[in-house]
């Protein structure tokens, strides 16, 4: 496939039953980049999105991350990996502060083992100051400095978006999957967010693979866009490239997709 995917997807296939959901589709996510997906519903966006992220084991074919075959994987072990995903349920804890939140996030901290504590005191407070100061820098880089003390429950939709957004910065995540970034936020704080995840992409080189309905954003955000329609992948370029492909616009969303 490409010279430089982080993530791979070969000739992915899953079957529900009767229904064809995934039919040997082919893509990739080049590293440094914020790739959407978009497509009609029932395309199968969902179910190829669930089996990168360790959700759905296909029927055949392979996943590759970073090279590595991870078919099959599970989630958590993709995280370890460096695979994180986000948004789709809100994670945060919330009778912990916004700065403990963060801090929660590395999961092999010393301080975690009860031996570790009593025999490496030093080592565990070491770590935990390090731990701190990153999440400290995390704060600063969301400006989400103002609410660091509050309790993750107060925060509105949209700083906790941003925190999540901010506990895959805590960990040093090669792919951050995004599921529809857009639902439940308003305008205002959509724009913030969507400006947050263009930084954490050009000043910090993250990674990004989208699963979005909002026409707007993943017009803003990305580039390239994988259109699936009927299981496969039927197009992929910028945006302006899918607006203008009349077919594409046609047969598969009924009516031209909104200009910005
Ligand atoms: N767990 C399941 N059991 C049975 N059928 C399923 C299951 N998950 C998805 N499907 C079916 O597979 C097809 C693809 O669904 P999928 O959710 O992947 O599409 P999608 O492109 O994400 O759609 P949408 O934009 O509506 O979320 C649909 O026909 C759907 O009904």
């Amino acid at each position: 496939m490409s010279f430089d995917a982080v993530i791979d997807v070969r000739n992915v296939s899953k079957r529900f039953g009767g229904l064809t959901a995934v039919n040997n589709c082919s893509l990739s996510v080049q590293r440094g980049s914020i790739t959407g997906l978009i497509g009609p519903n029932g395309a199968g966006k969902s179910t190829l999105f669930n089996i990168v992220a360790g959700n759905i084991v296909p029927d055949s074919g392979q996943v590759l991350f970073d090279g590595q075959d991870v078919t099959g994987l599970a989630p958590h072990q993709l995280f370890r990996q460096g695979m994180l995903r986000t948004f789709q349920i809100a994670h945060e804890f919330s009778n912990m502060t916004a700065l403990e939140n963060l801090m929660m996030v590395p999961g092999d901290q010393p301080g975690e083992s009860l031996v570790d504590s009593w025999l490496r005191p030093r080592l565990v407070k070491a770590r935990e100051t390090e731990v701190r100061k990153k999440a400290l820098d995390v704060i600063d880089f969301l400006k989400l400095g103002h609410v660091r003390n509050e309790l993750a429950g107060n925060l509105s939709g949209g700083q906790k978006k941003l925190l999540e957004l901010g506990r895959t910065m805590m960990v040093d995540a090669k792919v951050v999957l995004l599921d529809e970034v857009a639902a439940g936020v308003n305008k205002t704080l959509l724009h913030d967010l969507a400006a947050n995840i263009e930084r954490m992409n050009k000043e910090l080189g993250y990674t990004f693979f989208v699963i979005e309905h909002d026409m707007d954003l993943i017009g803003r955000l990305c580039d390239p866009v994988i259109v699936m329609a009927q299981g496969e992948k039927i197009a992929e370029g910028p945006m302006s490239e899918i607006r203008a492909n009349a077919a594409i616009v046609e047969a598969y969303f009924g009516s031209p997709v909104e200009a910005d």
